[in-house]
């Protein structure tokens, strides 16, 4: 690969121009090296030095391969041990004051992430509509914001020692507040913004004095519906900080979506750089800026948060656009590399042809700096890439994988079935009279924990160590264990467990045709653990049941009844790589249609209650409102399409959680799902409030308690629970089960916890009566 040189006239200031670069790179490790020595350090097998030597290391080498591979400005800073918006509080002494009394900074650090014994972490929530999850900081009124640079100037010392062209990444101010909660009576952290900006002038200067030349700021908020408020503060923000004398080069970088006016605004701020993602839109945006003539535009053309090959025709056509109205202009992913996988190479089961189609991380930085050859020396000299780009393009448009014509016809002909015949109160009726539950029934959601002996049976499976026959005994016997167990408890409605489950999207994806599932295509969800987001490549069909034999069996062993689990075709599309070849609706009703076989095929084998997952409901809702109708019109369309096919008698669940979900109780409504659990516990049940708002009147199973956290709730906790939620919710349709599903919890914690929960349910049930 060659070797770029500048290709770029000078922006306004100091910082040498670049033509290839990446906004960030992944973190956890080739072989998730991170997520091992962190967790080895957590049990106490490995010590602090030996945990920041395997850092070092994950970062040495991926700039040293950035660098090989040519391109010439290299992100640093954009390690970290747990999420970089934890590291952006603690570079501005925002942690929360409950871990000041820890004296370590690392185990300060972890502490405020997952919480200790004592204290409770930082909320988590999604990283826009990514799968990535971030630690809210706290902000109150009075928190004091000091500057902490040690990690940020180690980071570039050891960069600048390699000699790298390193380009510290730091959060923008902007985004680090708005993503920030309030906290002591501050109802919005971006009031606090001139508080900030002492701070990163300070910080400007310990950089450029240690040798940086560029500094990247990360402003993704830019792309939401920001008010005109919080764009005149980011302007005068930016504004403060270019009129410093002594600093590095400003690039400010936006992406996930369209910059809009904030393009124009930033670039008036006098920074050198701004980065535009031009994958999901932002080009008109760039084209009709007059105020980019003195600016380099970052311009981000190598989609960085999904696996498709760029087509580099297109791309160039893009970035001569952009050079046409900018000072000057470089190649970029559109994004960082965070959410996609480290490399093809390590796919071994992978055929060549699927494979030609895609990029991973290590390919996607060697388009960028073929794109950057061609932008310095023409098109031409890229003549042999841009036949490859082409030929894949071709086969991957007319392979037969890609299209299947039964599978079109079978969707527009189902297409129309998206309502239950009759209204979900009369099913209610019919309903109860199948089940005869009592009051208040209780349930889990479906996973127990995934222990050890489960992971370990999956990778001698793998292996070759046991056959098929002998994995299946395993899972049945943890099946039966989990049965066992809960009618130990007592709880009304019982899952099988989902130990045969490794993910609950990949195990579908392994399953369905039109997928791709990937043996090491590790991606970061949060902290130190991982997802392998399946790869959606053509058209969806399901060959034969999924899950059918395992509920059986668990159905076998009770006479209660055990719910039929599945995952709904919003989550499974949210949390896989998705085609860029087809409109989501139409790849959404193909799953859809899929899930919908699998639930009349459920209901064939005696499943009276079947439960459809949709936690990434919220995930997938546009960052800008003028887009949600739409996303919610179909979203909504593929969760009834796929639920719409089993009789009155068969009672449908869903489930919610991992968010907010004021901007879909709507159309939590119209799924019309007879049972609803959704997360509630942290929000103390105000989803209730809102949902019985909107005219909700089905079941609804507010999470009484946090499964996130080890702690037991007591029963007097639970019954707490139970009385804020009968305030809203008539007791014929309440229903008690905790926040999410158990898999990540040790089976102490789940034993203790859903003993409490059932007492608790009997005693406010008694109270009822
Ligand atoms: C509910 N969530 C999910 C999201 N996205 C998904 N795709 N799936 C989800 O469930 N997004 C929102 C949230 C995010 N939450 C989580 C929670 C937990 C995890 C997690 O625990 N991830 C595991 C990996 C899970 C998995 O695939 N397990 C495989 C085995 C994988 C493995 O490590 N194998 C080893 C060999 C066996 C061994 O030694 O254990 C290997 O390959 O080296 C399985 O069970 O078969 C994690 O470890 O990070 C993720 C998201
Ligand atoms: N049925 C799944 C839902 C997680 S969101 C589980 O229990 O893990
Ligand atoms: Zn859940």
């Amino acid at each position: 690969m060659a070797v770029t040189t500048p290709i770029t006239t000078s922006p306004r200031s100091t910082g040498p121009a670049f033509g290839a670069t990446v906004l960030g790179t992944p973190r956890v490790g080739p072989d998730r090296e991170l997520k091992r020595a962190t967790e080895s350090y957590w049990a106490g097998a490995i010590d602090r030095t030996e945990l920041e030597r395997v850092a070092a290391r994950l970062r040495s080498d991926m700039w040293a391969g950035l660098r090989a591979a040519g391109i010439d400005a290299i992100p640093v800073n954009t390690f970290s041990f747990y999420d970089q918006m934890l590291d952006t509080a603690a570079l501005l002494g925002a942690l929360p004051g409950r871990v000041a009394h820890i004296a370590d900074d690392l185990d300060r650090y972890f502490a405020a992430a997952r919480g200790t014994a004592q204290v409770a972490p930082l909320e988590m929530t999604k990283w826009f509509d990514t799968n990535y999850h971030y630690l809210v900081p706290e902000i109150a009124p009075h928190t004091a914001f000091r500057l902490d640079a040690t990690s940020v100037l180690d980071d570039l010392d050891q960069a600048l020692r390699e000699g790298i062209a390193a380009r510290p990444v730091l959060i923008g101010p902007v985004t680090f507040l708005a993503l920030s909660k309030g906290v002591d009576g501050l109802s919005d952290p971006l009031t606090r913004l001139d508080d900030l900006v002492p701070l990163y002038r300070e910080l400007l200067t310990h950089l450029h004095a240690a040798g940086a030349q560029w500094v990247q700021f990360d402003e993704p908020i830019l792309v939401t519906d920001v008010s005109d408020e919080t764009l005149d503060r980011a302007a005068r923000l930016y504004r403060s900080l270019s009129e410093q004398q002594v600093r590095p080069s400003l690039l400010v970088a936006t992406y996930f979506g369209d910059t809009g006016g904030a393009l124009d605004r930033i670039a008036g701020a006098g920074v050198e750089a701004i980065a535009v993602d031009l994958v999901s839109g932002g080009l008109d945006a760039v084209t009709g800026s007059d105020a980019l003539g003195d600016t380099l535009v970052v311009a981000g053309v190598v989609d960085g948060r999904n696996v498709w090959r760029t087509d580099l025709d297109r791309a160039l056509a893009r970035l001569e656009a952009v050079r046409a109205v900018a000072g000057s202009v470089a190649v970029s992913t559109s994004c960082s590399l965070l959410h996609v996988p480290y490399s093809l190479a390590a796919e071994t089961g992978i055929d060549a042809t699927l494979s030609s189609w895609l990029a991973f991380g290590d390919e996607k930085v060697a388009e960028v700096v073929t794109l950057a050859t061609a932008v310095r020396d023409g098109a031409e000299s890229i003549g042999a890439a841009l036949s490859d780009s082409r030929a894949a393009a071709g086969q991957r448009s007319a392979d037969p994988r890609v299209r299947n014509d039964t599978v079109r016809a079978t969707v527009e002909a189902e297409r129309r079935h998206r309502t239950r015949s009759t209204p979900a109160t009369r099913r209610r009726v019919v309903q109860q009279q199948e089940l005869g539950l009592p009051l208040l029934p209780t349930t889990t959601i479906g996973s127990y924990p995934q222990t050890t002996a489960i992971r370990v049976a999956r990778a001698d499976l793998r292996a070759g160590r046991i056959d098929g026959d002998e994995y299946t005994a395993r899972m049945r016997a943890e099946i039966a264990e989990v049965v066992r167990l809960q009618e130990k408890l007592g709880l009304d409605v019982l899952v099988h467990g989902e130990p045969e489950r490794n993910d609950m999207v990949q195990y579908f994806a392994e399953q369905l045709d039109g997928f791709f599932a990937s043996e090491r295509g590790w991606v970061q969800s949060y902290g130190t653990r991982c997802v392998r987001p399946p790869i959606l490549y053509g058209d969806v069909a399901r060959p034969d049941a999924m899950t059918v034999d395992w509920f059986r069996y668990a159905q076998s062993l009770s006479a209660k009844p055990v719910k039929g689990m599945l995952t709904g075709p919003v989550t499974i599309l949210a949390w896989s790589f998705v085609r860029d070849d087809l409109p989501l609706a139409d790849t959404a009703d193909q799953v859809a249609l899929a899930i919908r076989q699998e639930t009349v095929d459920l209901e064939a084998a005696g499943a009276r209650i079947v439960q459809v997952d949709e936690p990434a409901l919220r995930e997938l809702l546009p960052l800008r409102a003028s887009e949600r109708p739409r996303y919610l019109d179909w979203a909504v369309g593929a969760f009834q399409l796929a639920t719409s096919g089993v009789a009155d008698t068969t009672q449908i669940h869903t489930h919610l959680c991992y968010s907010e979900f004021g901007d879909v109780i709507g159309a939590i409504v119209d799924l019309d799902a007879d049972v609803t659990s959704i997360e509630a516990a942290r929000s103390h049940m105000e989803v209730l409030d809102d949902l019985e708002s909107v005219g909700f009147d089905l079941g609804v199973g507010p999470g009484v308690y946090d499964i996130h956290s080890p702690r037991v709730p007591s029963v007097e906790e639970i019954v707490d629970s139970l009385g804020e939620a009968l305030a809203v919710v008539p007791a014929e349709r309440l229903w008690v089960n905790p926040d999410c599903g158990l898999k990540t919890r040790g089976t102490d914690e789940v034993v203790a916890s859903l003993t409490n929960l059932v007492a608790a349910a009997k005693q406010v049930r008694a109270e009822l009566s």
